[in-house]
């Protein structure tokens, strides 16, 4: 289970602190988060990945608070535990996608998983890709890649930031179906950050995020 508390954060010592709700996600279920430009949607998706640490309150995923453990032994449950979809996709540009994967597992200390690996790109209908460079994929496959990034430790929680921004409508649905379908099969919760409209139809839980300063948002 996902759960935040009195959450707040600030770019700066001095600066505007944002606010956000507080969230109870249980496991396998799904979260869309809505909200205009700037109003601080990376921000919230980055403190939920224990990306960003909080000013004041705190996040926990399946009874783990993240202000109990270092940056090192964040790094490790993140990559353990947390899937991140980002807005701009975080390869390493040299390598092939297959090689980003077993890069992957190898920082989540897990084995090489060579199946793991073929399994997730044939379900993502990107296999031929594997050994392809992300500057050599379209944008839908490299959005198909960015979920295959995601999901490769069999995460619990799948975070996506703007998963569809730059698709268009038959490529948006079907990303939109993959991530529900990845994480029913692991049992994973699933929140995705947007501001597309599009997506609006597809998630029945929503929470709005409201600009800095502007009415407080509703607790989930
Ligand atoms: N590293 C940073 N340092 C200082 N301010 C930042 C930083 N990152 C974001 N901000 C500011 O924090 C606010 C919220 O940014 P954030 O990226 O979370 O919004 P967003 O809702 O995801 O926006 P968008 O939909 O445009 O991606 C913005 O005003 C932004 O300028």
């Amino acid at each position: 289970m996902l759960q935040t508390n009195q959450l707040s954060f600030s770019y700066s010592k001095d600066g505007q602190a944002f606010h956000f709700p507080d969230l109870s996600l249980e496991k396998g279920k799904h979260l869309l988060i809505l909200g205009n430009s700037g109003c601080g949607k990376t921000t919230f998706l980055h403190l939920l990945a224990g990306l960003l640490s909080t000013k004041e309150g705190e996040v926990s995923l399946d009874n783990t608070n993240f202000s109990s453990l270092s940056g090192a032994q964040m790094d490790t449950f993140r990559a353990q535990h947390i899937g991140i979809v980002f807005q701009k996709p975080h390869f390493l540009k040299s390598l092939t996608i297959k090689e980003n994967l077993e890069t992957a597992q190898f920082l989540a200390k897990q084995p090489t998983d060579k199946a793991r690996i073929d399994a997730l790109l044939e379900k993502l209908g990107i296999s031929h890709r594997k050994n392809a460079k992300v500057s050599e994929l379209s944008e839908g496959e490299k959005q198909r890649a960015s979920i295959a990034l995601a999901l490769i430790n069999k995460p619990s929680l799948i975070l996506a930031d703007e998963p569809t921004a730059s698709l268009d409508d038959e490529n948006t649905q079907e990303v939109i179906e993959l991530l529900k379908q990845r994480a029913a099969e692991e049992n994973a919760s699933l929140v995705i950050v947007t501001h597309d409209q599009r997506l609006k139809t597809e998630f029945p839980t929503q929470l709005v995020l409201h600009k800095l300063n502007e009415s407080t948002h509703e607790t989930l």
